[in-house]
């Protein structure tokens, strides 16, 4: 499958890029929240953005072909630096970090103004996001991996935007499917669940998956 990338980086070069990603990425999601809230005039706007397409000019002296695809090095980790979610290079990414324990995985994250839906909640659809790759990020983490089949969301309570937690555990596994349940959660109390089955597809089958498996975490 295309768009899965293996490299030999050393730990300082991993370390160097890592830094670089993920300080251009914070100032962009800082852009991000300015230009939603916002309230300076016409004169300041048009300043902002010829500084805003002068940045862009810059990124785009050098760029990759496509997406960033996914890519493991020859320590083990493995880097989706482009991901919706997680991606350390991706300004829309809120950005989401895991930490995966025995039985559990879990995340903590602010969700500010740009993930708005209903006023000052969070968009039901950005749950549903985060909800589905802490899940798959679950399933893959306890070596069982698979694309998103199927994913209910069951939104209990309205989520106010602010910090919020995430957990998923594997229910079950039933041969090519795995059944994974999770909560979103704002001060202890459940505001949303998830159940999801991810389906390792035809193509990741046989010796392909053991290759992948060996990857682990998000350098
Ligand atoms: C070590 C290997 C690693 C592999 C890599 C896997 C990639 C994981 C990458 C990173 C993981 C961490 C990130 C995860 C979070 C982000 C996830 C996303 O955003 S994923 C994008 C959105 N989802 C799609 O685009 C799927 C599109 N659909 C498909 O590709 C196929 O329909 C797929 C893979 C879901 C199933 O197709 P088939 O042909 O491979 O599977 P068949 O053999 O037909 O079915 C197997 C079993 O699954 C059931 N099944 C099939 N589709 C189902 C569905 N949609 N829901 C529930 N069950 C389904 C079938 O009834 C069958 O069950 P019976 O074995 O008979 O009991």
């Amino acid at each position: 499958m295309s768009g899965y990338i293996q490299e030999d980086l050393s730990p300082e070069e991993l370390a160097h890029r890592a830094r670089l990603a993920s300080s251009i990425a914070g100032s962009v999601r800082d852009l991000i929240d300015a230009t939603v809230r916002t309230e300076v005039d016409e004169a300041d706007i048009d300043e902002a953005r010829r500084l805003i397409e002068a940045a862009t000019a810059i990124l785009r002296k050098d760029q990759l072909p496509g997406p960033f695809g996914i890519r493991f090095n020859t320590d083990g980790t493995k880097r989706s630096w482009g991901n919706a979610v997680l991606g350390r290079r991706n300004p829309i990414a809120p950005p989401v970090v895991l930490h995966h324990e025995p039985d559990v995985s879990w995340t903590e994250v602010e969700l500010g103004a740009a993930y708005e839906g209903p006023a000052g909640l969070v968009h039901g659809g950005v749950l549903a996001l985060i909800l589905d790759q802490l899940l798959g990020s679950t399933a893959e983490y306890q070596q069982v991996p698979g694309m998103t089949g199927t994913l209910t969301v069951r939104y209990r309570k309205a989520t106010p935007l602010g910090r919020i937690r995430g957990e998923a555990r594997v229910d079950r596994v039933d041969g090519v499917k795995t059944f994974v349940t999770g909560t979103i959660s704002v001060d202890g109390k459940v505001t949303a669940e998830a159940e999801g089955i991810f389906i390792l597809p035809k193509w990741a089958r046989g010796d392909k998956s053991d290759v992948l498996r060996r990857s682990v975490g998000e350098g």
